[in-house]
């Protein structure tokens, strides 16, 4: 049973350098250093449990995202649990609606981030009280509760609460059989490992041929920077996973409209089943275009990972801007502003492919997708999970892959507590890690 009054709420800086190898970067981030705020709440009970959450960033931008979440606990600490979730969309609407700080967003950026960070650890902490995964407190939930979750401000133009009371409803029928099929196979994923901006040939190739083996079938390819490039390294990719496995590019915003359009139409030989992000994520109506454009191709538009809240994801849906739907569990404000997007993706019959990789994003998002699967959508088709193959030894409870699938995580809680020691090594700028990298950096510059 939900109970406890939160005493405390503290938050650190950690990051990890990974930009030395150029893991994680694309035509926009060429020195992405994986990153998260990280939030612990702890309440007065004797269990002892306390809530994790992060928000993934990069390097720099992690002490901007610790301040706004400085700012933010005010509303947090000194509050009764049980009265937050009982309440959560009152919960939601008063973090996002802090008539100071809403001032910097409101629902987007830096506070939205700090936002999903608080509300993150405090979803951690009611499926830990239950003694459930987050998956699994979300699935047993009943439909009523979860709509209850839900702030609708903003979108009830695309999707009522009663609609969303239905579709919960309705995912009701055949709930039990997707989720004994999900812990039997998993939830499918790809992998965007092999194919980073700034990995060589040689390298991608041994990746590439690597993941192959190992039973992946779905590859996500950097692209952007240079056509030329992009030739040779879909090619590359294209000839070492045959004809029938599943190749997606993503351009990380690299590109104007028209460009988008031209470029990707010179890679269409290669078969990409979606081109992601092939301009400014905020350009709802040049998604759109670029839709249009791309269809005889068979190509899609893929976006959501700089989407900054469930305002945007109506219009993209409204709009027909995207034909693949990537939710971020760290970007929108949470699980509740995700149940949101989630369900107007049911109702515009978009599926859902979430974004993950960064520090932390593969562990959250498993939950979401598989409540996905078992209470919204009810289909596989079309859909399936990123994986990216970093950062996970700092996590106590890793995702765990097994044929190219998500197995389904059984601890209680949302997956998100990091390793005290790796949280110790890796903070910034005290950890072991970085003072060792400022040593050398200082010893070369010397
Ligand atoms: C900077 C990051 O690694 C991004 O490149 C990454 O999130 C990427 O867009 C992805 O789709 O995984
Ligand atoms: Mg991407």
């Amino acid at each position: 049973m939900v109970r406890g009054k939160i005493r405390s709420l503290s938050v650190r800086d950690v990051r990890f350098p990974t930009s030395r190898e150029q893991h994680g970067s694309d035509a926009m981030h060429t020195d992405p250093d994986y990153s998260a705020a990280y939030v612990i709440i702890e309440t007065d009970t004797a269990d002892g449990l306390k809530g994790y959450g992060l928000t993934f960033t990069l390097g720099k931008g992690t002490e901007v995202v610790v301040c706004a979440i400085d700012a933010l606990s005010t509303h947090v600490v000194g509050r009764d649990l049980k009265e937050i979730v009982s309440n959560f969309r009152g919960f939601y609407r008063q973090l996002t609606s802090d008539g100071q700080l809403r001032w910097i967003g409101p629902e987007k950026g830096v506070i939205h981030l700090a936002t999903s960070a608080v509300l993150n650890a405090v979803w951690d902490l009611w499926a830990k009280q239950e003694g459930k995964p987050l998956w699994k407190l979300l699935v047993d939930m009943d439909p009523k509760q979860l709509v209850s979750c839900i702030d609708f401000r903003y979108i009830t133009d695309a999707l009522t609460e009663d609609e969303a009371y239905e579709i919960l409803k309705n995912g009701k029928q055949g709930q039990k059989k997707r989720e004994e099929q999900m812990l039997k196979q998993g939830y499918p994923a790809y992998t965007t490992s092999c194919a980073w901006l700034g990995y060589t040939d040689e390298h991608l190739s041994e990746l590439c041929t690597k993941a192959l083996k190992e039973g992946w079938t779905r590859f996500k390819v950097k692209v952007g920077a240079d056509l030329s490039d992009d030739i040779r390294r879909c090619k590359l990719i294209r000839e070492i996973i045959g004809p029938n496995n599943l190749m997606m590019l993503d351009a990380n915003q690299r590109w104007d409209v028209q460009e988008a359009i031209e470029w990707v139409t010179k890679l269409a030989a290669f078969q990409p089943l979606w081109i992601e992000e092939p301009t400014s994520p905020d350009d709802i109506l040049g998604h759109a275009t670029i839709s249009r454009a791309l269809a005889s191709l068979g190509i899609g538009v893929a976006t959501g990972e700089q989407c900054h809240n469930k305002v945007m994801f109506k219009q993209f849906l409204q709009a027909k801007a995207l034909q693949y739907l990537q939710i971020d569990s760290c970007r929108l404000g949470s699980v509740n502003e995700n149940l949101s997007v989630m369900l107007m993706a049911k109702k515009f019959e978009i599926p859902v492919c979430p974004h993950a990789g960064g520090v932390g994003l593969c562990e959250l998002v498993q939950h979401l997708i598989l409540f996905d699967y078992i209470c919204v959508s009810g289909s596989l088709e079309n859909r399936m999970c990123e994986y990216v193959d970093h950062l996970h030894e700092h996590f106590k409870y890793p995702v765990v892959i097994k044929n190219a699938a998500y197995a389904v995580p059984q601890e209680p809680g949302y997956s998100t507590e990091m390793k005290e020691e790796s949280v110790r090594q890796y903070q910034f700028p005290s950890g072991q890690v970085w003072k060792e990298l400022n040593s050398e950096q200082q010893g070369k510059l010397g």
